[in-house]
């Protein structure tokens, strides 16, 4: 056996001679380092050591001639070397190369590493004999052009079919189609692409398909090939999806379908079919079974939304086979008419210029009607603190989300629902900053009433007029939010001076008058939001003893909603969140505009058309068996995906669900000069491009038209326009607000759907 131990010296015979190339280098170098080192007069390197130098280097002659230097002691040359940068001597080594590593170092390497095959001449496994050597076939390669699998296209499986009949011709003469075998040649038959394949040789598969015909011969008349009548199928869903494309919008050629493997097996008659569709499957049996319950406890009474529905969801696609959520049958109308402790529900929208307020005022509110702990307030009073925003602890309560408490800005629309002793409330607190209009938007949808908040400090009133006060005050009158509180805030940093106080409420009557408000609905409280004053209790402030009005909580007590016929509408609730979690399930949140839902009860999602079933609801952290309108409430929702539901949709009584559209009218009050111009539609969470266009010119008073078609609606103007949406379809109805935005995203006109 031999050792393993390499020792390269022992080997040196099997060096092989350097090439004629790397001698010629090898040559040139010596000389160069001759010359350089010639002045040295203690010169001991020899032509061996030159070379060795050379080669480890790459025959670069500096850092070979350094290298010696440093090795057999020969002085450096004082003279200045020529600076020249390394070159590469091998086409395998880059200049600038660190020179060959220690262990491969010297010629010897080289030579020997081609030379290894010697070394293991004695292993046993050398040494099969030569009837046990495997013959190595080379694999069928597939064709060039030919289908996936190195099965050949049918173009070329024609051409080798034509190839191998003029070579039986050949032997066999034309009149006796033969193979070699002796067998009859049959003329191709309409059979699948899979036998076709069988009955091709290897031969004919590899052979590349030539032409059949030389210049000189007659062509012959080329025969359209029997292209068998398979199956086809599309590329799947996964493979579009890879690719980017949908199956409509590239339809693909009909040579690129690949035919179903095995779908032209016969089968026998006397054996059973695979897949026998005939009978209804096991989740057939489990749907109809479902069904058949629904239909036993199904009531033609319209007033019991969880039966009527029910009595109609035979069309329904129930996506999966969990049972449907049972229901308590509640006649809800009834039960709300008679329930105990009759309150009403509202939800109000806070809105106004940024840094006004609005956040801090809802937050000591809550915390003065103890919706929100003294503890809690503490330890939001800490951690703003630690980030230098003490004067932000309260507006916490109302801004969740971390960029909101770091930025001190309200972003999204704030969500909070409070109980007084009359009233159910849900706080819409919107942003002030104009970037974030369309949550401003979103919650003037969905408000019966909007509080404005108003900073009296000096100098900050005269901004928000120009801002947010304005355009906010514009906003809810133009989306028919009539009634509206003005809060006039940080009474404290004005020192509570009543002629302040005074001078503003003032100015914002006149605006409010000039947007046509009517002013028996606008109400004024002066408050300090950070202080609490005047906001649950009247305020403790001396300074304000001026004042004998009502506190901010009285005045939203006066607000009255719903009434009975808002309940008895067919069902609308417009989606604003949409929770998926592990635990609770799918839920989404949004307040019920009109009718009532229970457990148990069929939805439908608009504009998708998607079904679904109420699993469960909930009021804040309270489970109920109903809901009604005007409650903001969590929406557990079975028999949907997720990815079927949209913030935006309108979750729908599916016997009176809301109309889906692309064009609609409306009456809209000009906020800037309207033209026929691409718009932004904004409704709740929906945002639409859609053209607009000017169709009337109406009277903001009588509503009589004015001028039919005219080319703008001035800034101020009320008029009807025409809406057609660009690529969205919409689930809106009469009555539904709307914002109209520009390309810059601010407001150019609101209002309502004719
Ligand atoms: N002096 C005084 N400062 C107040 C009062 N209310 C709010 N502030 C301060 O005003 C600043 C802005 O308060 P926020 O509540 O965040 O204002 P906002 O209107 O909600 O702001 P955005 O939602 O971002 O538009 C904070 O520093 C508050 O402490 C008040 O009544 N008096």
């Amino acid at each position: 056996m031999a050792s393993y131990d390499y020792d390269y010296d022992e080997h040196e015979a099997d060096l092989e001679p350097m090439s004629a190339e790397d001698r010629a280098q090898m040559d040139k170098g010596l000389m160069a380092v001759r010359q350089e080192l010639k002045q040295s007069p203690d010169l001991q390197v020899t032509t061996a050591q030159i070379e060795d130098s050379l080669w480890n280097y790459y025959f670069d002659v500096g850092k070979s001639v350094a290298s010696l230097q440093k090795t057999y002691g020969v002085k450096p040359k004082q003279t200045p070397k020529k600076q020249t940068a390394p070159k590469a001597k091998s086409p395998m080594m880059p200049a600038g190369l660190e020179p060959r590593p220690e262990h491969c170092q010297g010629r010897k390497l080289m030579a020997r590493s081609e030379s290894f095959a010697h070394f293991f001449s004695d292993m046993p496994w050398l040494n099969v004999p030569e009837h046990r050597k495997t013959t190595f076939i080379p694999p069928t390669m597939p064709i060039p052009g030919g289908l996936p699998g190195g099965a050949p296209s049918k173009l070329q499986a024609l051409a080798s079919r034509r190839k191998r009949k003029a070579e039986e011709k050949d032997v066999a003469g034309p009149s006796r189609p033969q193979t070699m075998s002796g067998e009859k040649v049959e003329k191709p038959t309409a059979t699948s692409v899979v036998q076709k394949v069988q009955r091709l040789s290897i031969d004919d598969r590899v052979s590349t398909p030539t032409p059949q015909t030389s210049v000189t011969e007659k062509k012959p008349k080329l025969e359209e090939p029997d292209i068998p009548n398979v199956l086809v199928e599309e590329p799947s869903a996964l493979a579009c999806t890879i690719s980017v494309h949908s199956k409509d919008e590239h339809p693909r050629p009909s040579q690129s379908r690949y035919p179903i493997p095995y779908m032209d097996i016969e089968i026998p008659s006397h054996m059973p079919p695979l897949f026998d569709f005939s009978t209804p499957s096991p989740d057939d049996i489990a749907l109809a079974a479902q069904a058949k319950v629904g239909k036993k406890n199904a009531s033609p009474n319209r007033k019991n939304a969880a039966v009527a529905p029910t009595a109609n969801m035979q069309n329904l696609k129930i996506k999966d086979s969990t049972p449907l959520p049972t229901s308590k049958h509640i006649d809800v109308t009834r039960e709300w008419s008679r329930r105990s402790n009759p309150k009403n529900d509202a939800c109000f929208v806070v809105v106004g210029h940024v840094d006004h307020g609005k956040s801090t005022m809802m937050g000591r509110l809550m915390l003065e009607l103890g919706v929100v702990d003294e503890r809690t307030m503490r330890k939001h009073k800490k951690e703003a603190q630690i980030i230098g925003r003490s004067s932000f602890a309260y507006a916490w309560i109302m801004d969740s989300g971390s960029t909101e408490r770091e930025r001190g800005v309200t972003i999204d629309i704030s969500v909070f629902p409070f109980e007084t002793e009359k009233t159910s409330f849900t706080i819409l607190d919107a942003p002030g900053h104009a970037h974030f209009t369309p949550a401003m938007v979103t919650g003037a949808t969905y408000a019966d009433f909007g509080i404005l908040v108003v900073d009296a400090s000096t100098g900050a009133l005269e901004s928000g007029l120009k801002g947010q006060t304005k355009q906010h005050a514009l906003l809810l009158r133009s989306m028919g939010v009539n009634r509206v509180i003005v809060a006039i805030n940080k009474m404290d940093a004005a020192g509570w001076d009543a002629v302040r106080y005074e001078e503003i409420r003032n100015q914002i009557k006149g605006m409010m008058k000039g947007m046509k408000f009517v002013l028996k609905n606008i109400s004024f409280v002066p408050v300090s939001g950070l202080m609490g004053d005047n906001l649950v209790t009247k305020p403790t402030n001396p300074k304000a003893a001026w004042y004998n009005g009502p506190t901010l909580i009285e005045e939203l007590e006066t607000a009255k909603y719903p009434t009975e016929e808002t309940i008895r509408k067919p069902l609308r609730m417009d989606v604003v969140d949409i929770v998926k979690d592990d635990f609770a399930g799918l839920s989404v949140h949004g307040r019920v505009r009109q009718g009532y839902m229970q457990v148990g009860d069929a939805l439908l999602l608009q504009p998708s058309g998607e079904k679904a079933y109420v699993r469960a609801l909930a009021i804040g952290n309270e489970s109920k068996d109903f809901v009604v309108a005007g409650q903001y409430v969590r929406l557990f929702l079975s028999h949907i995906d997720p990815s079927h539901i949209l913030t935006g949709d309108t979750v729908c009584d599916p016997l009176d669900p809301v109309p889906v559209v692309r064009n609609f009218q409306m009456k809209a009050l000009a906020f800037e000069p309207v033209l026929p111009d691409v718009l932004e539609v904004l409704r709740g969470r929906i945002q639409a491009p859609a053209h607009a266009r000017p169709l009337s010119l109406i009277h903001p008073k009588t509503g009589e038209v004015q001028h039919v078609h005219p080319q703008l609606l001035k800034q101020g103007q009320f008029g009807r326009l025409e809406i057609r949406l660009k690529d969205h379809k919409v689930a809106l109805e009469k009555g539904n607000r709307v914002v109209l935005r520009d390309g810059t995203g601010r407001p150019v006109a609101a209002g309502l759907l004719d």
